[in-house]
């Protein structure tokens, strides 16, 4: 698109809201300088959708900006700016904006997105209420078990189990369907950015409730399953390793039922993984029905 004004104007449109949400992405932070170029673009944007998805929200369009340390190569441009194009056309969304610059640091991205949905519709992390359910979309785990081989923080994984994992860090797929079919059915809900246990976290004090995840009923890939058979202490880094982007979200109790039907109407697996309780902070119980404890909370920068 031309872009030939000073800022992008986008005309209102009545009984509609506006849902914005930035994304930075760094690299050495986010992804590494030498991922592929397609996965690089794929992630920057598919992590701003899985924010509007989260919200209920159909994506409109986004900003870009970007600060390069030099100036890219053009095959890596070409390689950068072709899957940008592939997923603009496949999410239906369109770049309204943005900037580009030098910088001294890493090469570093930002989106800002912008998407609708019906004027007091969308869905947000502060409606669970005991006795809801918990429910997560798809599986997690994968990418942060990703994360720990590909920084060779573990014994490296096999190839054919390596390569599923790597998949579901590089390439998150938003789930967009499933968060436009959540509004008005879910109490509460997010996406998994930090971590299946820091994210309920954020459900749980954005609500005042407290949260019992049952480890035994979180769903992993086969993949991950693969993995968590051959090292079962890496369960904690599963459940709280970060990079997901499932949703995560609360529905009152009674309307379980429907989960399978939605299941099925958005094409991605739907598990009930724990239960909403009057109290704070999330507790997680582990197969033998004690609370287990967890190394690391999830994913933090600072
Ligand atoms: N009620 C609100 N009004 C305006 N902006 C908000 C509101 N809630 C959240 N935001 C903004 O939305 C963005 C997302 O917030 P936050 O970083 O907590 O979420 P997140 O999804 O966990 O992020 P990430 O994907 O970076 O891990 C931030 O820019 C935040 O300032
Ligand atoms: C090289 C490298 N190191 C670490 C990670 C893990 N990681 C970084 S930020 C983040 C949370 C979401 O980010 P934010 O809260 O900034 O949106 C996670 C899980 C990665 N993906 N790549
Ligand atoms: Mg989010
Ligand atoms: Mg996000
Ligand atoms: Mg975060």
């Amino acid at each position: 698109m031309m872009l030939r004004d000073d800022a992008a104007l986008i005309p209102g449109r009545a009984g509609v809201d506006t849902v914005c949400t930035a994304d930075m992405l760094v690299a050495g932070v986010h992804f590494l300088a030498d991922d592929p170029p397609a996965d690089i673009a794929r992630k920057m944007l598919r992590v701003n959708l899985s924010d509007l998805a989260a919200m209920g929200a159909e994506p409109h369009g986004y900003l870009l900006s970007i600060a390069f340390p030099a100036a890219p190569e053009a095959a890596w441009m070409e390689a950068f700016s072709a899957a940008l194009a592939e997923d603009q056309a496949r999410f239906r969304v369109t770049l309204l904006g943005g900037d580009t610059v030098s910088t001294s640091g890493p090469l570093t991205l930002n989106v800002t997105a912008l998407g609708h949905v019906p004027h007091g519709q969308a869905l947000t992390r502060g409606g669970a209420r005991p006795g809801d359910r918990v429910a997560v979309s798809g599986t997690v785990g994968d990418a942060g078990l990703a994360l720990l081989h590909l920084l060779g923080r573990v014994e490296p994984f096999a190839a054919e189990v390596a390569e599923p994992l790597m998949a579901r860090l590089r390439r998150p797929e938003p789930r967009l369907a499933l968060g436009r079919r959540l509004r008005g059915v879910a109490s509460a809900c997010l996406d998994l950015s930090d971590g299946l246990f820091a994210d309920l976290g954020h459900i749980a004090e954005v609500s005042g409730v407290a949260i019992v995840l049952d480890a035994s009923s979180v769903p992993f890939s086969p993949a991950a399953r693969r993995v968590l058979a051959d090292r079962p202490e890496l369960l904690g880094a599963a459940i709280s390793g970060g990079d997901d982007y499932e949703l995560a979200f609360t529905i009152p109790a009674g309307t379980e039922a429907a989960l399978a039907g939605i299941a099925a109407e958005c094409g991605v697996e739907l598990t009930a993984i724990g239960v909403v309780e009057s109290g704070q902070g999330v507790r997680v119980r582990g197969a033998d029905g004690q609370d287990m404890a967890l190394g690391s909370g999830g994913w933090r920068h600072f």
